[in-house]
């Protein structure tokens, strides 16, 4: 018989709402969650709040009864700020960009793309060797690579990675105190806020309005559509990618197994790059994997009811949040051990989401993200660097803190190459790589 939602008491829900503020609130809720296997019920001056990861409460809210919710905590405070993009909008505007962006994040599609991804793979690797990792922002360059496969797959310049990764900064730093203050705190009583979020959204205006030419029958080729493409298409997969580094570099045998498998990339140019090619990359495909099971990029998936619902035998209102982890669904081992995933078996997970709204680029991130470890393991050698702990910063997504060069030192590996590859494919006007 399923666990029964725990109801928690009034110093119980004061306490997690609490949590909510706290700077480590990714594990604390996943520990809720954990600990109460059949949800948790909080009330809360704004309404009711449940805590879950049950199947059944997975299946009701986000699959069979979707029409019955919209986007909830996080994401209705991202729509304020950004505007009615994919990721935030609801009804048939919603619709209209989802129909119109899913023919470029289709697998076939994206696997057309595969050898650029490599080249720009290769590029990434390539200025780390060349300029020293002390000398990289491995942020920027993480977003150079996510933004770049990104504007490869929809066929638009890529924007400047370090401007677009500044504004997220802002935008998600605003969402989060938005989420957590519950609007209480208006933009217009906090003028260092209101001048920094303000100049972010200029700029995102600017960098989008680049990307916009030849794609005006999509209904997703707005400035609101393409911010929020920008920041759905690139923060989820680099924050991934940035949460392999830490793992790898405190497991060399793993960053072994990975380089080894890379050689099936070597000799291989832009055009020449197909699905078998990333289906022997095993090791790198289950090191994803693992790193998504442990740190799930989207942590919060978030629904607010629009009419009365029961979930998990709990009667809902109109406004009442469910809080779905997806952390919380999978094994609690925290050990890193991406070997269980090589046989391919992967315990259903909800790291994409579920229903309508789950993630239209899995494909896009699979590939990016396989493509990306290959080259980074078979180039450089990644090891743990200094004593500081690696803890999550979460807000609309979850990245790991402090900077990755204060906690993983990175250096060619010898017997490589530190050149470019002759064959670079066109990369989109201004990426710098
Ligand atoms: C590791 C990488 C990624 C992860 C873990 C991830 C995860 C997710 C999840 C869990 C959702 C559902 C959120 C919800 O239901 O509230 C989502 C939505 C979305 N993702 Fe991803 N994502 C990733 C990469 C990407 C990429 C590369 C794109 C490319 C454009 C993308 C585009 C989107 C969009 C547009 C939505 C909103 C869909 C809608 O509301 O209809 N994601 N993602």
């Amino acid at each position: 018989m399923p666990a029964a939602v725990h109801r928690l008491g009034l110093l119980e829900s004061v306490r997690v709402l609490r949590g909510l503020t706290r700077a480590d609130r990714v594990d604390h809720l996943v520990a809720l969650a954990r600990d109460r296997p059949g949800g948790a019920l909080l009330r809360t001056p704004f309404g009711r709040m449940l805590i879950t990861a049950t199947p059944s409460a997975v299946k009701h809210v986000l699959v069979r009864h979707a029409d019955r919710y919209v986007k909830g905590l996080g994401q209705a405070q991202a729509r304020e700020i950004i505007g009615e993009g994919l990721l935030t909008a609801e009804g048939e505007h919603w619709r209209r960009q989802r129909r119109d962006v899913t023919p470029y994040l289709a697998a076939r599609a994206v696997h057309a793309h595969q050898g650029r991804f490599l080249a720009l793979a290769r590029a990434g690797a390539a200025t780390v060797e060349e300029r020293g990792w002390d000398a990289v922002d491995p942020a920027v360059l993480l977003a150079e690579y996510t933004l770049g496969c990104l504007g490869v797959t929809f066929g638009f310049p890529a924007p400047a990675a370090e401007h677009i990764h500044e504004a997220f900064d802002t935008i998600q730093d605003e969402a989060l105190f938005r989420s957590v203050s519950q609007g209480l705190v208006p933009l217009r009583a906090r003028p260092r806020a209101r001048a920094r979020v303000h100049a972010a959204l200029r700029l995102l205006a600017r960098e989008t309005s680049g990307s916009l030419p030849g794609h005006r029958d999509d209904a997703w080729a707005t400035p609101e559509g393409m911010t929020s493409l920008f920041l759905a298409g690139y923060e989820t997969t680099a924050s991934t990618l940035a949460w392999a580094i830490t793992y790898l570099a405190q497991h060399p045998a793993v960053q072994e197994q990975i380089a080894a498998e890379a050689s099936v990339l070597d000799a291989l140019g832009p055009d020449d790059v197909t699905p078998r090619h990333l289906a022997a990359l095993r090791w790198s495909s289950a090191t994803l994997d693992e790193t998504l099971r442990l740190r799930p990029p989207v942590w919060l998936v978030s629904r607010r009811a629009t009419v009365a619902d029961t979930v998990d035998g709990v009667a809902l209102s109109p406004g009442d949040e469910v809080l779905i982890l997806p952390a919380a669904a999978q094994s609690a081992d925290p050990d890193f051990r991406p070997e269980r995933f090589l046989s391919g078996a992967r315990e259903s997970s909800l790291d994409f989401g579920a229903g309508p709204r789950a993630c239209p680029g899995g494909a896009l991130a699979q590939a990016e993200a396989v493509l990306w470890l290959s080259t980074a393991c078979g180039r450089l050698a990644l090891r743990p660097r200094g004593r500081r702990t690696v803890t999550a910063l979460a807000r609309m997504s979850q990245a790991p803190a402090p900077d990755l060069r204060d906690v993983v030192d990175v250096v060619p590996r010898s017997g490589t190459s530190p050149s470019r590859p002759a064959a670079l494919p066109t990369v989109p006007e201004r990426n710098p790589l």
